[in-house]
């Protein structure tokens, strides 16, 4: 270090503290989440100065219906007061939210919804009560071809529901008390976020009952956790508890149950911060390559959707509309 500069010097300081950022485990590690899930609030530079601490308090909900203005029975479909934020409830508490077909075809049409309301940039998943955010399909309704509750055939519709949230193109959050166990445990699974309660237990039951999800349910867990331990969770079907399932990348921070809603607001309202479109992308982006052909369309449809708006797109629509050649030649081929 003789003869060195402070400059030089300083260089070398900076150079080490980004090494050792490197150095940081990627994924995991309590003490990680927990200083990435408080970081909205501890920086002192431009971004916090100009837009302020994200408030925590409690919206006002509103319920609300889908087009069809039919009550829902199994679930409750709430939308935050002046916010774009939606809340979704399974509501059968009793059976620690385990989900019959017309749970499911309920939660569909408020998905539905939420995705079509404009004003929505970000949806809530969660279960009533605090002591099961759900608990897999309702084993008093099972028969040999699923699950059959007012139809005289049996169903596994709970797939469709997974499929439709993975393509939502708005995050949806897993707001998580209790059990999450089962099919409970794989619709956690496919939502963007999971937000757990310190009470929360997550695990797969399906051996145990005599079922088991060999799609999302296989295949999202083992690129959440990875293959030893999806194998693990299937094969023995054992519960962790909010600590395990952090280590394990399965959700992204645990919290006193008394603040559950609290955070996941202040989380909602982050991302209500941001570039709806950016999100919209990021959602599909992170979903492609997993995804398949289906992945691709979405992300595909994304850059199609983007298209539209620009002057090149409605150059080719106005001029076959106006029975002319396009003029193509104004815009750049960039490289
Ligand atoms: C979740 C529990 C661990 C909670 O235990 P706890 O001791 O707190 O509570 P109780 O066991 O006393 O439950 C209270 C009350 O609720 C009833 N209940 C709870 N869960 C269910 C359920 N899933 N189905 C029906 N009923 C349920 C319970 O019977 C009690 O009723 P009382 O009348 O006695 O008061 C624990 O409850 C538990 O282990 N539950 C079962 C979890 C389970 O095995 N779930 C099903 C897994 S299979 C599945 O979900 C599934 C669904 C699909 O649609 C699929 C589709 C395609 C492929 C695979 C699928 C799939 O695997």
């Amino acid at each position: 270090m003789a003869g060195m500069t402070g400059k030089e010097f300083e260089a070398i300081n900076r150079r080490m503290a980004s090494l050792a950022g490197h150095l940081l485990p990627a994924q995991g590690g309590a003490a990680t989440s927990i200083a990435l899930s408080n970081c909205s609030s501890k920086f002192d530079d431009t971004y916090h100065r100009v837009h302020g601490e994200v408030p925590s308090h409690i919206p006002q909900w509103k319920p609300a219906l889908d087009e069809s203005g039919k009550e829902f029975i199994d679930i409750i479909y709430e939308k935050a007061v002046g916010e774009g934020i939606a809340k979704i409830t399974i509501n059968r508490p009793d059976r620690r939210n385990a989900f019959r077909p017309q749970t499911v075809k309920e939660l569909m049409r408020a998905f539905n919804d939420a995705r079509d309301d404009n004003s929505i940039g970000v949806i809530i998943f969660t279960g009533t009560g605090t002591k099961a955010f759900c608990s897999g399909g309702d084993q008093s309704f099972r028969g040999k071809e699923g699950y059959a509750d007012y139809d005289s055939f049996g169903r596994l519709n709970v797939l469709d529901l997974q499929v439709q949230i993975r393509r939502l193109p708005k995050p949806v959050i897993a707001m998580v008390a209790g059990y999450a166990v089962g099919g409970g445990h794989v619709l956690h699974m496919v939502c963007d976020i999971t937000i757990a309660a310190d009470n929360a237990v997550f695990g797969q039951t399906g051996p145990k009952v005599g079922s088991f999800d060999a799609g999302f349910g296989a295949s999202i867990m083992s690129r959440l956790v990875g293959p030893k331990r999806a194998r693990e969770m299937w094969y023995l079907a054992r519960f962790y508890n909010a600590t395990e399932a952090e280590k394990m990348g399965l959700v992204n921070t645990v919290v006193p149950l008394e603040r559950l809603e609290e955070e996941t607001i202040k989380w909602c309202r982050e991302i209500m911060r941001n570039s709806p479109m950016a999100i919209r992308l990021c959602k599909s982006a992170v979903n492609a390559a997993d995804d398949g052909h289906l992945g691709l369309q979405q992300i595909g449809g994304d850059a199609t959707l983007l298209f539209y708006g620009t002057d090149e797109g409605s150059e080719g629509k106005t001029a076959y509309l106006e029975r002319r050649k396009p003029d193509f030649s104004k815009f750049p081929r960039l490289p």
